[in-house]
């Protein structure tokens, strides 16, 4: 799925449809601050052909960072970063069993020379991927550095429009 008619620039994939609650914190801060985004569910377990083909097609079909999203046994960052040179940040979704405990240090600990930069654990992780993604593509696009500029100083202003935590 395809968030606008612009070819996206960013790949957001996670391992089930059940992280979804959690990964379209990430589709949505991409969408606010109007970066062209797909959103596809690929599992390095359950789909490992579909997984290979995504990260070697990635470049070629435009996307200039992934953001992966996986619970438990949370290969899929990992095993993208193994098959595509794009930079892939992976978030750690809460799991059930270990509340994400499995999930962050599955998609941290990874080899050196394969990296994925691991964002924290649940709804704060994709919002941040999303936010970081956007920086990268900013390095080279004023339009979205001025949106990320933008949504900082939104932030920043609700934060002292409203000092008193009691109302
Ligand atoms: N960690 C992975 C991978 C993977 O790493 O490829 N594929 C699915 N899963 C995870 O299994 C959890 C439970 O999935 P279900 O809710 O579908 O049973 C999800 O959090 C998913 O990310």
């Amino acid at each position: 799925m395809t968030s606008t008619a612009k070819p996206p620039r960013v790949g957001v994939v996670m391992g089930s449809r059940s992280d979804w609650e959690t990964m379209e914190h990430a589709a949505s801060v991409l969408t606010e601050l109007g970066v062209p985004h797909e959103v596809q569910v690929v599992s390095a377990h359950r789909t490992p052909d579909l997984l290979f083909r995504y990260a070697e097609e990635a470049v070629t079909r435009g996307i200039q960072v992934i953001i992966a999203g996986a619970g438990g046994a949370a290969h899929l960052p990992g095993m993208l970063a193994a098959k595509t040179r794009l930079p892939v940040l992976g978030v750690p979704v809460q799991s059930k069993a270990l509340n994400g405990m499995d999930s962050l240090l599955s998609i941290a600990q990874m080899p050196a020379g394969i990296p994925v930069g691991t964002l924290a654990i649940g709804r704060a992780g994709a919002v941040n991927a999303g936010l970081l993604a956007t920086a990268v593509l900013a390095l080279n696009d004023p339009a979205l550095a001025a949106a990320l500029d933008a949504y900082r100083a939104r932030q920043t202003q609700t934060v002292l429009d409203n000092p008193d935590p009691r109302s």
